[in-house]
């Protein structure tokens, strides 16, 4: 018997998910990726990270009332409670967590950590654009979606916890039928802790 393939097919979100295009303006953005700069990036892993609100552990996989940093700062409380007073969020999130991404860069597929964040995760995209890939994890059935610079991804329910999510580790992508090529990325995930 042969199995066929399941092909990602672009422009296709996971049920559960949207995307919010254009959610804060250029001068927005230029102002946050200025502010990340301005502070010290962490090079745990082999793309640069700053974690804010509560640290996550990557080798226990884990964020517990313990990894408390502090309030998030300003610029990112500002964001959440937009974030709240659109809905998005029910209540203020309070971890976030910036990831860099130089071309070639990724991050492998998981599921946002259900003990510790709640149902609601959030993605904001910063400076140029890349795949995010999505599979479900009881099928093997994948989608695919392009992230734009100032867009907002939210996943929730089926999106949140039922699908991985991924951003191949690779220097171009196919955008609207043309091969792209990437450049600096950075994104915004905010979360609420459980507990
Ligand atoms: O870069 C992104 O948009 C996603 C980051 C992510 O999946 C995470 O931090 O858990
Ligand atoms: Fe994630």
């Amino acid at each position: 018997m042969t199995v066929a393939r399941t092909e990602i097919s672009d422009v296709r979100l996971p049920p559960d998910a949207r995307v919010i295009p254009e959610w804060i303006s250029p001068a927005e953005e230029t102002a946050l990726a200025g502010y990340l700069d301005a502070g010290e990036w962490s090079g745990e892993l082999r793309r640069r990270v700053r974690h804010f609100g509560y640290r996550y552990d990557y080798r226990a996989r884990i964020a517990t009332p313990q990894s408390r940093i502090g309030p998030l700062p300003d610029m990112l409380q500002r964001l959440g409670r937009r974030m709240v007073e659109e809905g998005i969020f029910a209540s203020l999130p309070d971890q976030v967590i910036a990831n860099e991404y130089l071309p070639g860069q990724g991050i492998s597929a998981h599921v946002d950590c259900e003990p510790c964040f709640g149902d609601v995760i959030v993605s904001l995209s910063l400076l140029s654009p890349c795949q995010m890939q999505f599979r479900r994890v009881e099928t093997g059935e994948k989608r695919a979606v392009i992230l734009r610079p100032r867009s907002l991804l939210v996943l929730e329910g089926a999106a949140r916890h039922d699908w991985t999510h991924a951003i191949p580790a690779r220097r171009s992508d196919r955008i609207d039928g043309v091969q792209v090529m990437r450049g600096r990325r950075v994104s915004l995930t905010f979360r609420t802790m459980r507990f």
